[in-house]
């Protein structure tokens, strides 16, 4: 596939994606998503990939859905088409995707990241939804999953207000996992993911899995969820060979099976 809107590389075994509508602040339109769901997509079935990064430029991972692209929209458009839905996809996908966010991450952008197993922010992050400066509301997650990661309180702070959360909040917050110069964080990204390919892709895949049952289930339910994905991986080349490369004192030599 030819991809016009992002960049897509392989670093070893992570695969990159960079949104690349740099003009547009990477406004996420419907090619956007066409083409991040397709990227994806091909990473996920590459049996030479382990983990992903996604990523904007240095003043904006994404600033939001696109509004020129929704100007227009009517509500039975936008009813009919179930808008956004596409990203359902994107979400998804099986092996780990870390967003790497530097500058604008809004509305969309912010909602993108989230859908992402966990963020790395550059020093320079700034999350919000502003929606509701446009007259309408979040609509690719936002105030179910930006609830979930601060809370309502938080939540709502940013959802009616359309304030935007800089780095430092958003770490102490929950929202992100850590904070870099943003002049590292691709670097850093892609170190982490190199770090989880690394691993036995099956267990990265049920960890994957157990984590984000943890926000679908109860607790009982989740944890016999946990527990029998965990019995299952002793059915692996790869249980024996980790840990008898513990024992033994050496790296381990995962082969995935
Ligand atoms: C509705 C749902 C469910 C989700 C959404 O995501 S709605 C969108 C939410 N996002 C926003 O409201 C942010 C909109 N953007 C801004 O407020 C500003 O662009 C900024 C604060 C992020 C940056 O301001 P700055 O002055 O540095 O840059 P601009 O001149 O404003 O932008 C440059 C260039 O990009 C176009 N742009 C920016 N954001 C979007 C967007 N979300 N959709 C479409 N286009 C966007 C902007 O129009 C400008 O292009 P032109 O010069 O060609 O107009």
């Amino acid at each position: 596939m030819t991809y016009e809107t992002i960049l897509v590389e392989t670093r070893g075994k992570v695969g990159l994606i960079t949104l690349n509508r740099l003009k547009a602040l990477n406004a996420l339109n419907s090619q956007v998503l066409a083409e991040v769901v397709a990227a994806a997509s091909a990473f996920n079935a590459d049996p030479g990939i382990g983990a992903m990064v996604l990523t904007g430029s240095e003043k904006a991972f994404a600033a939001g859905a696109d509004i020129k692209e929704m100007q227009a929209m009517s509500f039975a458009d936008a009813y009919t088409q179930d808008f956004f839905v596409g990203w359902e996809e994107f979400t998804r996908t099986r092996k780990p995707i870390i967003a790497a966010v530097a500058g604008y991450a809004l509305g969309g952008g912010c909602e993108l990241a989230m859908m992402c197993d966990f963020i790395i922010a550059g020093d320079n992050a700034k999350f919000g939804q502003p929606e509701i400066t446009l007259g309408v509301m979040p609509g690719m997650g936002g105030s179910q999953r930006l609830t979930r990661f601060v809370g309502k309180s938080k939540a709502m702070d940013m959802c009616l207000t359309g304030r935007m959360m800089d780095a430092a909040e958003a770490e102490r917050s929950g929202l992100v996992s850590r904070v870099v110069p943003v002049a590292e964080l691709i670097e850093e990204a892609l170190k982490a993911a190199a770090k989880i390919a690394e691993f036995s892709l099956p267990s990265v895949m049920m960890t994957k899995e157990a984590v984000n049952r943890a926000y679908e289930t109860t607790l009982a339910e989740g944890l016999r969820f946990e527990r029998r994905l965990f019995h299952s991986l002793f059915a692996l080349d790869d249980q024996k060979e980790g840990m008898a490369a513990f024992v033994e004192k050496r790296k381990p030599n995962f082969t995935n099976r």
